[in-house]
C-alpha cells in the first residue's frame, strides 16, 4: 500500500481561522513502528485566551445565522469527509494504531455524525405547549451556551470529538477543542476540513496542548461555559469539581467494565465472535471494551475451548497491514499498566489460559504490543474484574443463573454496555431492563456504537449526560421558556383564580 503523507512535519494550533504556531513541540509517535509521524505544538495558556477571545466574538453572530444554513456548513464538512476517508483512515492507523478496518469504522461514524447533525439544523425542536391564559402563547426551545469547550482522547480521535463539536456547532456555539498530545493529527486534519467547508473563523478552535496546561486552562476559563469531557475517571473527576465550584455545565463520558453475559442456551459460535471483536478489536483499548465473561457454569468448559482455538487466528500486528485484526497499545505507559494487572490477576488466584505478556519479538520491534489475554476462574469482585485495563485482557466469571448474572455484572463501579447472549425472549427483556448499563447488547458484543443513540453510562462511567444522539444537544444547549401575552392587557398568571 501507498503510504499516505501528512504534507507537513509540524502541526499548528488553528485559532480564530489562522494557522498559529507555539513556541515548543513534542513528537508524535507512531505506536506499531516507534517511528515519529509529526511534532505536535505544546501551546502555553495564552493560546487558550487567544481562541476564548476569537470565539466569544464569532459565536454572536453565529448564533443569529439561520440553523439551516449552519447545517449547510456540516453537510460540506460530512462530504469532504466522505472524499477524504481512505485519507483519514490510513493516518488515524498512523497515529493511533487501530487496524485500518476500524479506523475506517471510526472516520465512517464521524461522517455519519455529519450527515445527522447537519439534519437536527432543520429540526431543533423544542414544544409548544398550551397556556394558562386566554390570548397568550407558549413555548420551550433551545439556545446556545456560548463558548464551549470539548477535551477528547487518543482512542477514538476523530469520531469522539465529531461527536461533540458538530451538535455544538450546529446548535450556534463556538468551540475550543483540547485533542489529546498523543494523537493530533485527526484534529488537524479535521480542522483544514471546517476551513475549506466555510466554516467561520473563530467558530472552532483546535489549541494542541497537555491536558495540565491547555486543558486546565480551558477549564478554569470563565468564558467557556461548557466542557465536554471523554477520558480517564481521575481526570473526569478533577474537571467535575473544578466545574462544580463554578457552576459550569459538564458533561463526562470515562469508560467501562464491560461485560459479556453467555447463558447456557446461548449459540456459543456467536458469542465467541462477539466476545473476540469487543475484547480484542482496537487491543482492549475502548471504552466499551469487553472486558468480563460472565458465563453460565454449564457452557463454560465448551466457551473457553472455542474462545482459544479462534484466539490463535488473531494475527497481531502494524494495522496497516490488512491481514492484521490487532494493533499496538497507545504507548508505554499503557503496556506497563496492562502488565501490572496481568500479576494482579495471578495474584488473586484467576487462571491464566492464553497471553499474559507482551510481544517482543523483531517483528514488533519499535511499537508497543500485548498478545489477547484470557483468564477464567475469576470471580467477580476481583479487582481484574472491576478495574478498567484498556488492554486485550479478557476474564471468564462463571455463574449459575442469569440473576447471579446480572448482579456480577452491576456490581462494578462503572455503567457504560453490557451483553447478553441467550435465545430466550423473557431472558432478553429481563436482562435489558435489569442491566445497569448505559447500552445493552443483545446477541452481540459490547461494542458498536451507532450514532444517533445516546452514548453514556450510569454510575462511574458519567453523570448523566450522553454523547451523540438528540440527547448531545442537551450538553451544548440551555432551555428557555418563552410566553407571549397578545390579550393587549396585563393578565397575572399563578394567582388563585377561585
Ligand atoms: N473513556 C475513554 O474512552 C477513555 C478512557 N481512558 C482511560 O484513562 C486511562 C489513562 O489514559 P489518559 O490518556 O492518560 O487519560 P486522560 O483522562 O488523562 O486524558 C484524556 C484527555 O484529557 C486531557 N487531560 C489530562 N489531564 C487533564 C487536566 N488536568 N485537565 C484537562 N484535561 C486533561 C488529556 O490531555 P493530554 O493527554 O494531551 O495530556 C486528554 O486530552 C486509560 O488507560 C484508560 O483507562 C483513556 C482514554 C479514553
Ligand atoms: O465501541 C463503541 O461503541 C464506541 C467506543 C468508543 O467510542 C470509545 O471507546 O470511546
Amino acid at each position: 500500500m501507498e503510504t499516505i503523507s501528512l504534507g507537513t512535519d509540524k502541526l499548528t494550533n488553528f485559532i480564530d481561522g489562522e494557522w498559529q504556531e507555539a513556541n515548543e513541540t513534542a513528537a508524535v509517535v507512531n505506536p506499531a513502528t516507534g517511528e515519529e509521524i509529526v511534532q505536535v505544538p505544546l501551546s502555553d495558556e495564552g493560546a487558550v485566551e487567544r481562541a476564548v477571545k476569537a470565539a466569544k466574538k464569532a459565536q454572536k453572530e453565529w448564533a443569529l445565522v439561520p440553523a439551516p444554513q449552519r447545517a449547510e456548513v456540516l453537510y460540506q464538512v460530512g462530504y469532504l469527509m466522505k472524499q477524504r476517508k481512505e485519507r483519514l483512515s490510513q493516518l488515524l492507523t498512523m497515529e493511533n494504531g487501530k487496524v485500518l478496518e476500524e479506523a475506517r469504522g471510526e472516520v465512517q461514524e464521524g461522517i455519519d455524525m455529519a450527515f445527522y447533525m447537519a439534519g437536527e439544523g432543520r429540526r431543533l425542536f423544542g414544544h409548544t405547549t398550551p397556556a394558562e391564559l386566554k390570548d397568550k402563547f407558549a413555548m420551550s426551545q433551545r439556545a446556545p451556551v456560548g463558548v464551549v469547550g470539548i477535551i477528547t482522547p487518543w482512542n477514538f480521535p476523530i469520531a469522539i470529538a465529531t461527536w461533540k463539536s458538530f451538535p455544538a456547532i450546529v446548535a450556534g456555539n463556538a468551540v475550543i477543542w483540547k485533542p489529546a498530545t498523543e494523537t493530533p493529527v485527526m484534529a488537524y486534519e479535521l480542522a483544514k476540513i471546517f476551513e475549506e467547508a466555510g466554516l467561520p473563523k473563530g467558530i472552532i478552535n483546535v489549541v494542541f496542548g497537555s491536558g495540565s496546561v491547555v486543558g486546565d486552562a480551558m477549564v478554569h476559563h470563565p468564558d467557556i461555559r461548557v466542557i465536554s469531557f471523554t477520558g480517564s475517571n481521575e481526570t473526569g473527576r478533577n474537571i467535575a469539581g473544578e466545574c462544580g465550584r463554578q457552576l459550569k455545565k459538564v458533561s463526562l463520558e470515562m469508560g467501562g467494565k464491560n461485560a459479556v453475559i453467555v447463558m447456557d442456551d446461548a449459540d456459543l459460535d456467536l458469542a465467541v465472535d462477539g466476545i473476540l471483536w469487543s475484547a480484542f478489536g482496537t487491543s482492549g483499548q475502548r471504552c466499551t471494551a469487553c472486558s468480563r465473561v460472565i458465563v453460565h457454569e454449564k457452557v463454560k468448559t465448551d466457551l473457553e475451548e472455542r474462545l482459544l482455538a479462534k484466539m490463535k487466528d488473531l494475527t497481531i500486528g502494524n494495522g496497516l497491514d490488512e491481514k492484521n485484526k490487532v494493533g499496538p497499545i497507545i504507548n508505554k505507559a499503557g503496556l506497563d499498566k496492562i502488565k501490572q494487572y496481568i500479576e494482579i490477576g495471578k495474584n488473586e488466584g484467576a487462571k491464566l489460559l492464553a497471553g499474559g505478556s507482551p510481544l517482543e519479538d523483531e517483528a514488533y520491534r519499535g511499537g508497543h504490543y500485548f498478545a489477547p489475554t484470557l483468564f477464567t476462574d475469576a470471580t467477580a469482585d476481583m479487582r481484574i474484574s472491576r478495574e478498567e485495563i484498556f488492554g486485550p485482557v479478557v476474564s471468564l466469571i462463571p455463574v449459575n443463573s442469569l440473576e447471579e448474572a446480572i448482579e456480577a455484572n452491576n456490581q462494578v463501579e462503572y455503567g457504560l454496555s453490557s451483553s447478553i447472549f441467550t435465545r430466550d425472549v423473557n431472558r432478553v427483556f429481563q436482562a435489558q431492563r435489569d442491566l445497569d448499563t448505559g447500552i445493552v447488547y443483545v446477541n452481540a458484543g459490547t461494542t458498536g456504537a451507532e450514532i444517533h443513540l445516546p452514548f453514556g453510562g450510569t454510575k462511574g462511567t458519567g453523570n448523566g449526560h450522553r454523547d451523540s444522539g438528540v440527547q448531545a444537544l442537551d450538553v451544548f444547549t440551555e432551555w428557555k421558556a418563552v410566553y407571549v401575552d397578545y390579550s393587549g392587557k396585563l393578565q397575572r398568571a399563578q394567582i388563585d383564580v377561585d
